[in-house]
């Protein structure tokens, strides 16, 4: 998983960046309607047009054109995102996140609504006046579970009654949401225990705001606390993206070890069945209910014992023979299901996840990365214990997420820019075989029990997400929802046109060319090329909000995955390692080279964009060529030094570029595009928000005030209340100002549309 976004490493660039992919913005709107299907006002006919909560964009602005035409920028708020579906454990209904912007209100809302397998329309099962997501059904069908911040309860997880006539949603306490065997009769799940009982004293600091109270073993003190209303730091973890400061311990550390409890299903009696110094991980149970697996250390060490141990290494300068050492953090343990004494199954060098048994309990399956630079695969042992063997061979590409259904392993798993459902060959002789494929991109591929149903989310490059259903085997494919017919009507989103070629040392790159709105063939076009960022993400095959924001103001949009990005294997992400603007950029540089002669493009009008790793990138470039006509960088980083001391994610670049930056300066400086500024010749427009912990603020102040004392055109956005994550998950009408912003700067320079004449 990714360490800071709770997502895996290898999302691509535009789900990361889907304007309702990630964190919602809270509503704090009251529980006042009761969530019953089919309720709710709006809705209907796929839900398409049904404004959030009963606003209308067209409270605020004059009401947007009937189409087909070209998108305009307030069209993004009609766009409806559809996440995370789950089929029912008889394979009779589904239930999927639908997600919306309230222009009016610059919020998202999410909803829960459920379509029946068969077909028909979908309804509305949560109330629009309440924040709702992530829906699950319990095994026993009577509930299906979901996530809400609604008033009234405990914790986030509320139910509605599927077995009786339903009301209000409810919390549930003895229903555990955890690993079940197959009669359903129990849960096992982690318990973080309880904390330990602190001595009350006398706090001569507890008026003070969290983080100004000087922190446990801090040596300064406020002269006056009620005078002193800043931030003390003491630890290296002060500020986290998209959390904001985080205030400092104020007690000696202590360790709280994750044990396993279970809980009977009808019962509220939590028994924790182990009491150790280490943390148990992802159990899962046995389907005869005897056994639970988990992931600990490789060594059963206490939590303290590893904890201290990582952070003294951290200290330490880089070393070759240490630091680049494969390592075996944990394993698979199995323990009685009542507890005892765990046994591990194997001795497997590497990081296990997604532990799973097989339906006849005999063996045990987990995703296995041998090493941090290696691919990941599909492992499978018996549970008495052996050697673990891998089922996707050579396989280029890593297996996603996997169910072990009653026919075999199933998988999710990007292929470059596209993603497949596969079935694996149990054998690991053959590779495995795609079920559901095509250019397109698939997210949360969800089963029945009996894996004879199969629904997912889809989206491609014109097509903005909805929900599909298909046989377990992935054949006879129906679209079920049709949220965004509306937004279609009207719009003509733009297709791409898939390129690969072979850059630097041969190596093949695939990238995308989308055609401008309106294209006439015999004419010549302005192209921006779009750099995405990681730099381990992609881009690939699916609806894009700030690609289609481009080509509807009659420009190509360019997009590569250039070596580094996932999505291709890991010898290929990693093969950057110490040489970032080198062989990526070629690459980047390359497909620039071949769209640029092409009879449609005008090469004298050509502009790039790009954000964080591709902000960086954007910088170089204009420190390396004046091809561009205009740059936008967004979030950008122009000096890693500067990078390094003040982004929450430490470890990026110590891993890159082989230790800290007096480990090895020469290679900080030498790839700091802020080096080089005095090169800048090209118009540049900075993005950058004002919250941003990922990469902040600094590095595009520098930048600014370089170019602007260097006479090159510049220009600084700075937008408030925002995070690493503006582009994606920021405030709507923040989101789309800055939507904005690019088509008026591209249009400027590479259009000559005057300031102030694009269109909204
Ligand atoms: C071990 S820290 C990982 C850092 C992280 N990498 C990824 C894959 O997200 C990251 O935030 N890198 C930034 C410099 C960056 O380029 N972020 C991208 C991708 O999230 C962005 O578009 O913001």
């Amino acid at each position: 998983m990714h360490p800071f976004l709770d997502l895996p490493m290898h999302v691509s660039a535009q789900w990361r960046r889907a304007p309702y992919a990630l964190a919602l913005l809270a509503c704090a709107a009251p529980a006042a309607l009761i969530a019953q299907p089919g309720r709710g006002g709006g809705g209907g006919a796929g839900g398409a047009g049904a404004a959030a909560g009963g606003a209308s964009p067209s409270n605020a602005l004059p009401a947007l054109p009937k189409g087909p035409r070209a998108m305009m920028l307030r069209d993004w708020y009609r766009v409806a995102n559809l996440s995370n579906p789950a089929v029912s454990p008889d394979g009779k209904r589904i239930a999927v996140t639908v997600t919306r912007a309230v222009e009016a209100d610059n919020r998202r809302h999410s909803e829960i609504w459920v379509v029946n397998a068969a077909g028909g329309e979908p309804q509305r099962w949560t109330s629009p006046s309440t924040e709702s997501s992530n829906p699950r059904w319990s095994a026993d069908g009577k509930y299906l579970f979901f996530t809400s911040q609604r008033a009234g309860g405990t914790g986030n997880t509320w139910a509605i009654r599927l077995d009786q006539p339903s009301g209000e949603a409810i919390q549930v306490g003895d229903y555990p949401n955890g690993s079940m065997p197959s009669d359903g009769s129990f849960a096992v799940f982690t318990d973080a225990g309880r904390p330990a009982p602190t001595a009350p004293s006398p706090d001569p600091f507890g008026q003070m705001q969290p983080m100004a109270r000087p922190p446990f073993e801090a040596i300064t003190r406020p002269s006056v606390s009620a005078r002193f209303d800043g931030r003390h730091v003491v630890d290296m973890s002060y500020k986290v993206n998209g959390v904001g400061f985080v205030p400092g311990r104020r007690v000696a550390r202590t360790w709280r070890p994750t044990q396993i409890a279970r809980q009977p299903i009808g019962d509220t009696t939590k028994k924790v069945i182990t009491s150790t110094a280490y943390s148990h991980r992802g159990p899962v149970v046995s389907p005869d209910g005897k056994w639970i697996a988990f992931t600990a250390d490789s060594r059963l060490r206490p939590d303290s014992v590893v904890d201290r141990e990582r952070d003294s290494l951290a200290t330490l300068p880089y070393n070759k023979v240490r630091d680049e050492a494969e390592r075996n953090d944990a394993d698979i343990y199995i323990i009685d299901a009542n507890g005892g004494t765990p046994r591990k199954l194997t001795d497997w060098m590497g990081a296990e996840s997604q532990i799973t048994w097989s339906p006849d309990g005999k063996q045990i399956a987990f995703i296995g990365r041998p090493g941090r630079t290696k691919n990941s695969n599909i492992y499978v042992v018996d549970a008495a214990g052996g050697t673990p063997r891998a089922l996707l061979g050579n396989w280029q590409y890593e297996p996603g997420n996997f169910d072990w259904l009653p026919g075999g392993i199933q998988f999710t798993a990007e292929i470059g820019g596209r993603s497949a459902v596969l079935r694996a060959d149990m054998s690991g002789k053959s590779l495995p075989t795609e079920l559901v494929s095509g250019r397109r991109q698939l997210r949360g591929a969800s089963y029945d029990e009996s894996g004879k149903t199969l629904a997912y989310v889809a989206t491609s490059m014109n097509k903005p997400t909805e929900l599909f259903v298909a046989s377990g085997d992935g054949t006879g494919e129906r679209q079920l929802t049709n949220f965004n017919k509306d937004v279609n009507a009207d719009v003509v989103w733009s297709d791409a046109e898939r390129i690969t070629y072979k850059s630097v040392g041969n190596l093949e790159i695939e990238g995308w060319l989308m055609k401008p709105y309106g294209y006439e063939a015999g004419k010549k076009y302005p192209m921006v090329i779009y750099i995405h960022g990681g730099p381990h993400s992609s881009y690939g095959e699916g609806w894009f909000d700030e690609f289609q924001n481009l080509a509807a103001q009659g420009m190509f949009v360019l997009f590569t995955n250039p070596r580094g990005s996932s999505g291709y294997g890991a010898p290929f992400t990693y093969s950057t390692r110490g040489r970032w603007g080198m062989e990526d950029y070629q690459d980047l540089m390359k497909a620039v080279d071949i769209v640029s002669v092409r009879a449609d493009v005008d090469s004298t009008k050509m502009g790039a964009t790009g954000g964080s790793y591709g902000g960086f990138m954007t910088t170089w470039m204009a420190t390396k060529t004046t091809r561009f006509k205009a740059i936008e960088t967004d979030r950008t980083i122009t000096d890693w030094t500067y990078w390094y001391g003040s982004s929450d994610a430490q470890g990026l670049t110590e891993f890159e570029f082989y230790g800290k930056p007096w480990d090895n300066q020469k290679l900080y400086d030498e790839l700091s595009p802020i080096r080089y500024v005095n090169k800048v010749k090209t118009p540049m427009l900075i993005v950058q928000s004002e919250e941003d912990h990922r990469t902040p603020m600094g590095s595009a102040e520098i930048w600014f005030m370089s170019l602007k004392k260097q006479g090159v055109p510049v220009e600084l956005i700075r937008y408030p209340r925002s995070n690493h994550d503006l582009s994606r998950t920021g405030e709507p009408w923040l989101l789309v100002d800055r939507l904005g912003r690019l088509r008026q700067w591209f249009g400027y320079w590479l259009q000559g549309v005057q300031p102030g004449a694009v269109a909204n």
